[in-house]
């Protein structure tokens, strides 16, 4: 195929140069979801690429691209086909990594900080870029996350470990296995993981480095050094006041490879294939489950989708992140790599599709601006929001204040918020709809009535 592709380079200029410059624009029927956004980024052509570029970023549509591959047709005219796929981002091969960081990861922190958990996903072909943007990446978290501009006292600990079928090590730990364990509560441990205080920037990128270490690779057809495991980089931020934790999960995939890619490995090899190929598609079935959920919710629908988490040991360790019972709030993001080459159109194919299959669009209007901002608040801005809202006379402004009024905000999700009464002991839960019904309710001075204030009533300064 590659040396069809190099004898038909000429013509495949022509026939791109000769396409249709304002195509049809694909219609969505939805927007990303508060929880989850997925990207593409396609790295830049290598300087010895013989092949052109094949996937071209849409200059009349943000967020589409057009591939272009050549097709040997039966009658011996090499014509085009083209298809075109639709993100949620898009970073095209002039985009940087601080880029990337600033409008797609930059928002997992403070969510991290302040005890959501935060994923970020990269997904691609081997040689795609994944390594290349993750580690970068890895080290603008620890950046932000050691430079003091986040508030509080906090404690920060890493782990990295490498996970290639059921298998464990610690990369922070010369390569120890590490045991995967259940604890009662139905919580996958890593039993005999090495989990590493830090204190600033440089014993971070200190961690990342000796990971990077010890990471295993092996040549593959597309790339000399391929991860053939996952890389998962786990960031524990501590309240030590309040002993309770955010977590960030950066997680390098192990690149797919397509079956002709892997035509010429031996035995062994092609199991470890099939194993890294199962769990990319359990871990699919389990973001898009988890987006699904989200939707549901945000549409105040109780019926949860299946989220096959326990089918790989990879779902399994971000159970936190998977499990449908899980009450704490997430955030993901997805970074599909693809490598522009016309040598590699099928398997940055199959990328943009399973990009595209993660996506969970939520129909435009039942997203509204309020849930969106409500999801991205400090309670600090809830309360105010409430003040600036609550109409006429307005609701005091220490109704949802901590302390003096006995009600804390805690979390906000994009499915629920929880709180703490001095009334109701213990912490309690409700749906971020009611919440916003809530609001309603109180804008429209119709506090005094109905299901949705029963809540804010407890509060004494609002009886
Ligand atoms: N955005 C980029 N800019 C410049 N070079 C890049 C970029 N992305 C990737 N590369 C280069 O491409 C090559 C392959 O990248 P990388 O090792 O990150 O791929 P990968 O997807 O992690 O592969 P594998 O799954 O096989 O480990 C490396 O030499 C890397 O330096």
């Amino acid at each position: 195929m590659d040396q069809f592709y190099l004898e038909n380079v000429a013509r495949y200029h022509k026939l791109v140069n000769a396409l249709d410059a304002t195509p049809k624009p694909r219609v969505s029927t939805g927007e990303a979801g508060p929880s989850m956004v997925v990207s593409t980024r396609i790295r830049p052509l290598a300087e010895d690429e013989s092949f052109p570029s094949a996937i071209f970023p849409r200059s009349t549509q943000q967020n589409v691209v057009d591939v272009h591959e050549l097709y040997n047709h039966p009658s011996g005219i090499p014509i085009l086909k083209s298809s075109d796929y639709e993100v949620d981002r898009l970073f095209t091969p002039e985009s940087t990594t601080e880029q990337i960081y600033t409008n797609l990861v930059a928002d997992l922190v403070p969510f991290a900080w302040n005890g959501g958990i935060g994923t970020l996903f990269a997904y691609g072909q081997t040689g795609s870029g994944k390594t290349f943007t993750v580690s970068r990446l890895e080290r603008l978290v620890a950046e932000t996350l050691t430079n003091g501009t986040l508030e509080g006292g906090k404690e920060i600990s890493m782990t990295i470990i490498d996970l290639a079928g059921n298998a464990a090590f610690d990369l922070l730990n010369e390569r120890k296995p590490v045991s995967l364990l259940e604890d009662a509560s139905g919580v996958t441990q890593m039993v005999g993981v090495n989990e590493h205080k830090v204190h600033n920037k440089q014993e971070m990128a200190d961690l990342i480095e000796l990971a990077t270490s010890f990471r295993r690779t092996a040549p593959t057809f597309k790339n000399d050094a391929s991860s053939r495991s996952h890389a998962i980089c786990r960031i524990r931020i501590q309240d030590p006041a309040s002993n309770s934790d955010g977590l960030l999960y950066l997680i390098d995939l192990a690149g797919s490879e397509s079956a002709r890619d892997v035509a010429a490995h031996g035995a062994d090899r092609m199991r470890e294939t099939r194993e890294i190929n199962i769990s990319l598609s359990v871990l699919k079935d389990c973001i898009r489950g988890k987006a699904e959920a989200d939707a549901l919710a945000l549409s105040g629908r109780r019926k949860m989708p299946y989220i096959p988490f326990r089918q790989s040991a990879l779902t399994r360790v971000l159970k936190h992140v998977f499990d449908p019972a899980g009450t704490r709030p997430c955030k993901t993001v997805v970074i599909a790599c693809v490598n522009p080459s016309l040598a590699d159109v099928g398997p940055s194919k199959n990328t943009l599709r399973f990009a595209e299959m993660l996506r969970v669009l939520v129909p435009v209007g039942e997203k509204d601006l309020d849930m969106e901002a409500l999801v991205n608040w400090t309670n600090a801005r809830v309360r105010e929001w409430i003040v600036e809202n609550s109409g006429s006379p307005p609701i005091l402004p220490n109704v949802l204040a901590p302390r003096e009024s006995g009600v804390q905000l805690l979390n906000l999700s994009s499915t629920e918020f929880e709180y703490r009464c001095q009334k109701c002991p213990g912490v309690k839960s409700a749906h971020a709809r009611a919440l916003r019904l809530k609001f309603w309710q109180l804008h429209n001075d119709s506090l005094q009535t109905g299901e949705a204030s029963k809540e804010l009533a407890v509060a004494p300064s609002a009886s």
